[in-house]
């Protein structure tokens, strides 16, 4: 595996992969688990060559956040890589994805205002910008994104429909299903944030989801429904419940009940210090 710091070595690098086949982009901030892996490993499945990206981006982090507490493992990072056999890490610094002078901001109205939009100003125009340049950066034939961010996933198909970006074409972004802890726990980088007692207690989130589920395909109203998962996850030591709502899955417009169309139960919910967000596919 190659590691390119600037972009001038990125781009020969990918140049040269790309004539012996298709490449694939896993865009990633780092401290690397078996969801990010498993990004990896599809996108083999999928393109000749894979790049990986790590890149903890200031821009998607509001000012009280945890820029500088968020886990950077490099050497570690490094290593499960190159065991997963990916041709080429991209690793700028601040200074080179932002350059003295950057000026410009990618803002996705819709998609990008609720949920974490709303929790989280400034978020998703940090990820538009951020992932805008990472595929005008590596131009790659495809691209993969974990349904964990099920809203971040929604916000670059958007951003790369209005945007015509060629690469990848939109149906080559790729969502990839939330790889999860034996106790049902998504799998997260800010899992590493959680004591052990709020650890285990973080499981009582899907599980409050699953019993929400099949309360709303039972035909329960989802105020009702959506009441008893805040207080499943009160009870289990959550402090705050930024969001629990039924959205319709692609719009991610709120919805009274499940309907004809996708719909989607998407939570965000606070413990100790972190931030832990989930959602799961309803009906
Ligand atoms: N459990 C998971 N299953 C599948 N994909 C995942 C999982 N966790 C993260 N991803 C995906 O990996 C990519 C990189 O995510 P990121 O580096 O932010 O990791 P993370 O674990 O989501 O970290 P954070 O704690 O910041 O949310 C994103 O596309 C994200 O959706
Ligand atoms: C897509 C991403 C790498 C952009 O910084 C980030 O939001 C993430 O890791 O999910
Ligand atoms: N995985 C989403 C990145 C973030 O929370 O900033």
């Amino acid at each position: 595996m190659q590691t390119v710091n600037t972009l001038g070595t990125l781009r020969e690098a990918v140049e040269i992969l790309r004539q012996s086949g298709p490449v694939a982009l896993v865009p990633t901030m780092g401290a690397l688990h078996e969801g990010h892996l498993t990004l990896v490993r599809e996108a083999q499945k999928r393109a000749a060559h894979v790049v990986v990206s790590i890149f903890v981006n200031p821009r998607q982090f509001g000012p009280n956040e945890d820029l500088d507490a968020y886990p950077r493992q490099m050497a570690q990072d490094t290593r499960l890589l190159e065991a997963e056999g990916t041709a080429l890490l991209w690793a700028p610094d601040v200074a080179e994805m932002y350059p003295e002078g950057f000026a410009t901001n990618v803002s996705v109205s819709g998609v990008s205002e609720g949920l974490c939009g709303a929790s989280r100003p400034g978020h998703f125009d940090g990820v538009a910008t951020v992932v805008g340049k990472l595929f005008n950066q590596v131009r790659p034939d495809l691209a993969l994104f974990g349904e964990k961010d099920w809203q971040q996933l929604a916000v670059i198909r958007r951003m790369a429909r209005d945007l015509d970006l060629t690469f990848p074409h939109v149906d080559a972004i790729i969502g990839v299903p939330t790889v999860r802890e034996a106790d049902g726990l998504a799998k997260s980088s800010r899992n590493q944030y959680l004591s052990p007692e709020d650890r285990q207690a973080a499981a009582a989130l899907p599980a409050a989801m699953h019993r929400a589920i099949a309360a709303l395909v039972g035909g329960e109203a989802a105020g009702t429904a959506l009441a008893a998962l805040q207080s499943d996850l009160r009870a289990a030591g959550f402090h705050t419940v930024d969001y629990a709502e039924l959205v319709d899955a692609a719009s991610l417009q709120p919805l009274a009940a499940p309907g004809t169309a996708p719909a989607r139960l998407v939570v965000a919910a606070r413990i100790g210090t972190t931030r832990l967000i989930d959602n799961m596919p309803v009906g």
